[in-house]
């Protein structure tokens, strides 16, 4: 898998050479190339923004280093195989089932807005060439799209074929298939007891029919208090 990074704080992305992410790109998993926006500009300052057509606080960023950037990195040839991920807060929501279909793609490239956004141009040019998805982390506003970019990041390279080493923690994980949309249980480890809090018994007992109920019990619980809207009603009668 080939990961680009556009953005004009591309130091933002020196972060994916440690942990997880640096092994996977040593193992040739995933390789990594990130890329500052402002040399694909031709002004003594290097400008990529300007004032917004229709007035507006704030400024735009031009589409023509967008386009310069693309030709290059990309090439000027549609090839639907590569996907070009545009975090915005008007995306639509990036979830596991979005980071699951990114995770077998072989090509992604991230364009990392800033200041109010891009020039929408960008985004209907990039739709005629590419495969876009124009997401959003979450119902809150960041300053730029690179916090996304990482994340989104995460989420994708860790169901990379290859990457984590026990793909079986992948799948009683939050969020992944068959665990019915429900939270993941509390986990504990040793001292049994610790200041004063005792791991539950059931789960020293040994009994793997009551714990695995246990667990399942905690998730419906849990998800039913903080998580109202991942329960349909199937789920609830099947709980
Ligand atoms: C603050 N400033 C004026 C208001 C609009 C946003 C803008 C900043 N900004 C520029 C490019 C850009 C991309 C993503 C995000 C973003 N915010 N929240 C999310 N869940 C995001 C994602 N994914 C914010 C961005």
């Amino acid at each position: 898998m080939r990961l680009d990074y556009l953005s004009i704080f591309p130091g933002y992305f020196d972060v994916l050479g440690i942990s997880l992410l640096g092994k996977a790109a040593v193992n040739g998993l995933v390789d990594v190339y990130a890329h500052d926006l402002r040399d694909w500009t031709h002004d003594r300052h290097r400008t990529v923004d300007d004032t917004p057509c229709g007035g507006g606080a704030g400024m735009v960023m031009k589409p023509d280093p967008w386009g310069e950037a693309f030709d290059e990195i990309i090439g000027t040839e549609p090839d639907p195989s590569v996907h070009v991920v545009f975090p915005s807060p008007s995306g639509e929501p990036f979830t596991q089932s979005v980071a699951h279909d990114l995770s077998s793609v072989e090509r992604i490239v991230f364009c990392c807005g800033r200041y109010e956004g891009i020039d929408h141009r960008v985004i209907d040019y990039a739709r005629s060439m590419w495969t876009v998805h124009e997401v959003s982390l979450g119902d809150y506003v960041l300053n730029g799209g690179e916090v996304a970019a990482l994340a989104i990041t995460e989420a994708v390279v860790r169901l990379v074929p290859g990457f984590m080493g026990n793909p079986q923690s992948l799948a009683e994980e939050s969020f992944s298939a068959g665990q019915d949309g429900l939270l993941e249980y509390p986990l504990f480890t040793r001292p049994v007891s610790w200041r004063g809090l005792d791991v539950p018994e059931v789960l020293m007992s040994g009994h793997h029919g009551r714990i695995a109920k246990w667990r399942r019990d905690e998730s419906i619980r849990l998800t039913r208090e903080r998580r109202p809207d991942l329960t349909d009603s199937d789920v609830s009668a099947r709980h």
